[in-house]
């Protein structure tokens, strides 16, 4: 299987052109390829498909062969090996993934995409779309949950796939091996969360850390730098455009509430490509 490892803010995956290569077993693959002593070293592997109803598809899985319905720092990377392996001549391109179509902007410079921008859609706050389930509550904004012994204020948002976002007074000093792993399966999500830790440095700047649901510590997430923003936006920690520090890079979010939509601009970054023998670990 010929692959291009790419990352966007130190989220890596291993990308798949699968215009070209037919991957019999996913979820397998995935999980084989990201582990970082035995296989190529990556947060999960990202399929780019055809599409017939965008200018390309997105599959994309965790580490641990979970499959994911939304990938911020992924959709950023396939604008930029669309573009940059010619797939495409155009710099605004759509990708169909499972969280719906998104629209991305492309910066090109010297014949390389090095920014993208992409339109992530509007926050969901639903409970029963996200999924969560808090008291039959409609929406989880700034409620109470106890995890290892201490009480954490959650506000939950899907950006496609689910997050919880729990504001600290620092990230630096936290257990996140620990405590992710009970955020992430906790009994009110049925389908496990992405978990954002957000420390509000003023009203236009945090800092983050995630643990992902099916990849653990991430250097970034950019759903979940999304979810974030408008978290401090409903919690009034924030205004609308805020600057997300990563511990991978920085992400500039900026909700747009006559749209009702969040745009996400950070960049796109190619590693190096290579080629790995997968028969025997799909046989
Ligand atoms: N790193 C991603 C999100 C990847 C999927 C997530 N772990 C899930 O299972 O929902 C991003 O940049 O958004």
């Amino acid at each position: 299987m010929k692959f291009t490892k790419m990352h966007g803010c130190g989220n890596d995956y291993v990308y798949v052109n699968c215009f070209e290569e037919t991957i019999e077993n996913p979820n397998a693959a995935a999980k084989f390829v990201s582990d970082r002593h035995f296989g190529i070293g990556s947060d999960g592997m990202i399929c780019i498909h055809p599409s017939d109803k965008a200018d390309f598809r997105m599959a994309m899985y965790n580490s641990d062969g979970s499959e994911g319905a939304m990938c911020g720092n992924g959709v950023r990377c396939i604008a930029k090996y669309v573009y940059d392996y010619g797939l495409t001549d155009k710099t605004r391109i759509t990708i169909e993934t499972k969280g719906g179509i998104k629209e991305l902007d492309l910066t090109v410079e010297d014949g390389k995409v090095t920014w993208v921008n992409v339109d992530m859609d509007a926050p969901v706050l639903d409970a029963e779309k996200i999924p969560v389930n808090y008291d039959e509550e409609k929406q989880v904004i700034d409620k109470p949950v106890i995890v290892d012994g201490r009480e954490y204020r959650i506000t939950c948002i899907s950006m496609g796939n689910p997050h919880g976002v729990v504001f600290v007074d620092s990230v630096d000093d936290l257990e996140i091996e620990r405590l992710g792993p009970m955020f992430e399966n906790h009994p009110m999500f049925p389908d496990r969360v992405n978990t954002e830790f957000i420390e509000v440095i003023d009203d236009h700047t945090v800092k983050m850390r995630v643990w992902e649901r099916g990849s653990g510590e991430t250097l970034a997430c950019g759903t979940g730098a999304c979810a974030s923003a408008y978290a401090c936006y409903l919690n009034k920690k924030t205004g609308k455009n805020v600057l997300v520090h990563l511990l991978g890079g920085d992400l500039q979010i900026n909700y747009d509430e006559e749209k009702h939509t969040i745009f996400m601009k950070g960049p796109a970054t190619k590693v190096f490509d290579g080629e790995i023998d997968l028969t025997e670990v799909l046989a």
